[in-house]
């Protein structure tokens, strides 16, 4: 039996509207049709792009008056380190006050962005009592945030030296207020052991996947314990320095490995402050990250930001993996829940202000060093690596490689020379002074061995260079060789493709950069350990025909182009903001109580009410288990309430009234139970529907699989005979393994396994998701929820109905798992858009395709669910049906029965309870 649907409107609360769709994916109600309206996160999120690129094209044609501004800062004469528009404002325009906050500029619109982060993008220097040289601090973290200019930012970080006294600390903030940063003072002890102790000597050589230092190498002053404190301590100060400057609305970003604690300690201050956490380094296999005494703390903590940031997929899922297997939480495709709450975990790849570096070359101080180069390097290739001092850097690989290279193509040992920037970092770590004495050495035993009176293979420095020479250098250079044993992003390899548009030269990168995920198409790619390799990469790249640099640089170019630091921050920033709308929506509170009388009078007033009943533990008994057998609960039945038959007959039969009963059961369990009401039946989730008077039809979407379902099934056995008196129930679309009548202790661990064994084993791929209950695990397919089932059951019954008028009650009852209570959210109001290009439409919004939906005869009879003659419509979008909801906000009560949270309005505090309700509303049928 073939139904037909109509298209319909649905009109929603009469302002935001909730668009119903047929594709079944979680939040496919938001997506929307009206033209010009993003119906996705994606969707939006590339319009936003290029509203980006539009704006910006805007900006460049811009009088080069404002144009100046963004060049002032490269040679620190603008106001502030930060780009853009408002930073070439005079001081005076934004108040500087000694404690660093600047009062808001009333004329400014931007968002507030306060970013944290250990090193401020000035380090200082002391020139007397009172005064203060300001330097550009380097590293890709404060290159890549000085490009950001499309907020209010301002910078709050540790100054990077001990200022004991109040004269130098109240002068340093005034001079810092004027770059817009405000300075968070550690003192010498808890610097030394947070800085160079717990962060550079601990987690980065364990990020970078060098493996922890052994404690007895740490002096007994410092011990992991002592550095872990000061670690915590510092934290603390910058969440104080935070909520000194923090405003209503400001957006917080939290940067690194160095500040892992903030978001938990300015969460515990201030819950409604919205933080974000971004990483640059690399997050290690869980593997590595479990090897740390504090593993679980600190994932704990970064987990009370709102919104987790990643360079690539892998760190991200490594990350995921680390509270999954650590801290036994769930991993969803959307980040960590841990109890209904969801910290969303992405990635957000890194880029340069790449105008910045295309159009420093066209300077005069530039153009003037790159012919200094190009005399100074004459008849020789230029290759080059510019690096941070760090033992990720690979630099002793790299030269030992290029020496091997010179070995072994003797014709190029006067015609090549490496230049190696070497900019000292960490210098009180003896791990970093050990490689500096080391790499000091390969180099003299390699000039040594190659050099003439004239000349060296080798030009190393070890010092930073001025942005224009930098610029110079790339531009002069024909093969960049960045060899990172691990790497972040690495931002050099960015700059670097930028400089190159006229000389394309080759780009040799480590396949353990995060830039070969971007940068790869154009690049060698080598493993930095294999120096084979990466000296015939090296005989490779100086060799390379021109046509083939050119390709490989058109690839690199683009995509450096593209993909900017605005971009990056401004992603990052809309994807926070997306977050906490999305995750107030989702948010599980205390609910209260309903209010019978009012739910009671609400429903005589209305026409054409609706409600909708879960099974379990909302209209059954607790079941009787206690001297059973193992084999006999597996068979228990759901026993219904004896006080439900009567008032649930008489609303039942009510014509105003449309009772639907969606539960997780199978659907002969329905029919046994319901058979004879005069009702819905929505079983397995809203897979399967059925008016008791018609046959039951399946609402499945036709991506729906089932080709995972033994590896599952293998799993829950192993688990099932482990577990004494859990069992696994097998439905048509999903599978669950329950120890609700097992020891408690010993099921949860045994849980914790199963899940272990679902997401990395045989299905960790397949579109499934696996829900936690409290005391059960689910497996069922993707987006397979009650409220993603809830428009096209709403699309069935309207049209078997024949409804004349839209409903415009509905009550909505259950004891839901969290994955479910989407049902209760799928009738609130949709949030206002922020969109600037999506006004708010006070419109009916139409479903796009709604399905006719297969009879579940055909479809066994076929058993292919495929697109068939007479199984799949869909109508021309723009034709208006009629209205399914016109849903006041008052008329509707959604009510969790026994949950302590739930994103339900109400609470019904047990099944007796939904009697009761039942009862007072059938007396007024
Ligand atoms: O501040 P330092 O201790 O001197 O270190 C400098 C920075 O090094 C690290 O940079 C990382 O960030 C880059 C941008 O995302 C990325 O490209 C690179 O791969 C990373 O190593 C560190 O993460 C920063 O916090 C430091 O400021
Ligand atoms: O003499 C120098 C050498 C490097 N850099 C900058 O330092 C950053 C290095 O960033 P990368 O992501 O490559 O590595 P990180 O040092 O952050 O680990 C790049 O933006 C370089 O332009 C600099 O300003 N002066």
């Amino acid at each position: 039996m073939a139904i037909a649907s109509q298209e319909m409107c649905i009109l929603h609360n009469k302002s935001h509207l909730a668009l119903l769709q047929t594709d079944g994916m979680p939040g496919s109600k938001y997506k929307s049709n009206i033209p010009g309206r993003p119906r996705t996160r994606l969707e939006r999120l590339l319009r936003e792009r290029e509203l980006r690129k539009f704006s910006k094209s805007f900006n460049d044609e811009l009088p080069s008056s404002t144009q100046d501004s963004l060049e002032q800062s490269d040679s620190g004469t603008s106001s502030g380190v930060f780009h853009g528009e408002d930073s070439s404002e005079p001081t005076s325009k934004a108040t500087a006050s000694y404690d660093g906050c600047e009062h808001n500029d009333p004329q400014s619109t931007k968002l507030r962005l306060l970013v944290v982060a250990n090193r401020l993008p000035v380090s200082a220097i002391r020139l007397g009592e009172d005064s203060w040289k300001l330097d550009i601090s380097v590293g890709g973290l404060v290159s890549a945030l000085l490009g950001v200019k499309e907020f209010e930012t301002r910078w709050i970080g540790w100054a990077g030296l001990n200022v004991p006294d109040e004269i130098g600390q109240k002068s340093l903030t005034q001079a810092l207020a004027e770059q817009r940063c405000i300075p968070v003072f550690l003192e010498e002890e808890t610097a030394q052991q947070y800085y160079n102790g717990y962060c550079n000597n601990i987690l980065w050589p364990l990020f970078h996947y060098l493996g922890l230092p052994q404690e007895d190498r740490l002096a007994t002053t410092r011990t992991f314990q002592s550095q872990f404190d000061a670690y915590k301590k510092a934290n603390q100060l910058f969440a104080d320095v935070v909520l000194q400057h923090y405003e209503e609305g400001d957006v917080v970003w939290c940067h690194d490995y160095h500040l892992m604690f903030l978001p938990k300690y300015l969460k515990e201050r201030n819950r409604t402050m919205k933080v974000g956490w971004f990483l640059h380094t690399p997050f290690p296999s869980s593997e590595i990250h479990r090897t740390l005494p504090s593993r679980s703390e600190l994932l704990r903590s970064i987990l009370a930001a709102d919104l987790i940031g990643f360079h690539t997929y892998d760190y991200g899922r490594h990350f995921v993996s680390a509270c999954t297997r650590i801290l036994g939480l769930e991993g969803t495709p959307e980040g960590v829940e841990d109890q209904g709450k969801l910290t969303r975990v992405a990635t957000f790849p890194i880029g340069i202000d790449s105008d910045r570096f295309i159009k420093a070359l066209e300077l005069p101080e530039v153009q003037y060093h790159i012919k200094d180069l190009k005399e100074r390097f004459a008849g020789r290739k230029v290759m080059l690596g510019v690096d941070r001092l760090d033992m990720i850097k690979g630099i002793p690989q790299k030269i030992l490689a290029f020496e091997k290279f010179l070995e072994e193509n003797p014709i190029w040992r006067n015609k090549v020379v490496l230049v190696q920037i070497a900019v000292p970092t960490r210098t009180n770590v003896p791990e970093y002074q050990k490689l500096t004495s080391h790499v000091h050495e390969i180099v003299g035993r390699i000039n040594g061995r190659f050099g003439t009176l004239t000349d060296v293979p080798i030009h190393h420095l070890d010092c930073s260079l001025e942005f224009h020479e930098l610029c110079a250098l790339y531009a002069v250079t024909d093969v960049a060789l960045v060899t990172s044993l691990r790497d972040g992003m690495n931002l050099v390899s960015y700059e670097f493709v930028a400089c190159q548009a006229s000389k394309k030269g080759v780009l040799i990168l480590s396949e353990f950069a995060g830039a070969a995920q971007s940068l790869g198409a154009g690049a060698i790619l080598v493993n930095p350990w294999n120096i084979t390799e990466v000296a015939s990469s090296i005989s490779y790249a100086l060799n390379m025909p021109a046509d083939e640099r050119e390709i490989r640089h058109h690839h690199n170019f683009k995509h450096v182009t593209s993909h900017t630091s605005q971009e990056w921050a401004a992603t990052f920033v809309s994807e926070l903001n997306d977050t906490i709308v999305e995750s107030k929506l989702r948010t599980r509170q205390i609910p209260q109580p309903l209010p019978f009388e009012v739910a009671v009078e609400r429903y005589t007033h209305c026409n054409n009410r609706l409600i909708i009943l879960g099974l379990n533990a909302t209209l059954t008994e607790p079941a009787e288990t206690l001297g059973r057998k193992d084999s006999q609960i597996k068979e228990l039945k759901p026993k219904l309430r004896p006080g439900l038959h009567e008032p649930l007959r008489k609303l039942c039969d009510d014509p105003k009234t449309t009772v639907l009963v969606l539960s997780g059961s199978r659907r002969s369990v329905l029919d046994d139970n319901f058979g004879d009401y005069s009702l819905w039946l929505a079983a397995e989730n809203g897979m399967f529907l059925r008016s008791t008077k018609g046959e039951w039809i399946t609402t499945m979407p036709e991506s729906i699989t089932t080709e995972w379902v033994d590896s599952v099934k293998h799993v829950f056995e192993y688990f099932t005979e482990r577990t004494p008196r859990s069992h696994f129930e097998h439905r048509e679309t999903s599978l669950i393994w329950n120890y609700k009548y097992s020891d408690l202790e010993f099921g949860r661990l045994q849980a914790r396994d199963v899940l272990q064994h679902l997401w990395t084993g045989p299905i960790s791929n397949a579109a499934l998701d696996v829900v936690r209950g409290s005391r059960s695990v689910e497996v069922r397919c993707f987006g397979a929820t009650k409220g993603a089932a809830m428009d096209r059951i709403l699309g069935e019954v309207v049209l078997q109905k024949g409804m004349k008028e839209p409903i415009d009650y509905v009550l909505c009852i259950g004891h839901f798992l969290p994955k479910d209570e989407d049902i209760y959210t799928f009738f609130e109001p949709e949030p206002p858009s922020k969109t600037p290009s999506s006004p708010q439409v006070p419109t009916p919004i139409r479903t796009s395709h709604l399905r006719r939906q297969r009879s579940l005869s055909n479809m066994e009879q076929n058993t292919s669910y495929s697109i068939g003659e007479g199984v799949l419509q869909s109508r021309v979008t723009d034709q208006e049906g009629p209205y399914v909801l016109d849903l006041p906000p008052d008329n509707y009560f959604s009510c969790t029965v026994a949950r302590e949270r739930s994103s339900s309005r109400y609470l019904l505090r047990s099944s007796d309870e939904v009697v009761e309700l039942l009862r007072e509303l059938s007396d007024h049928c």
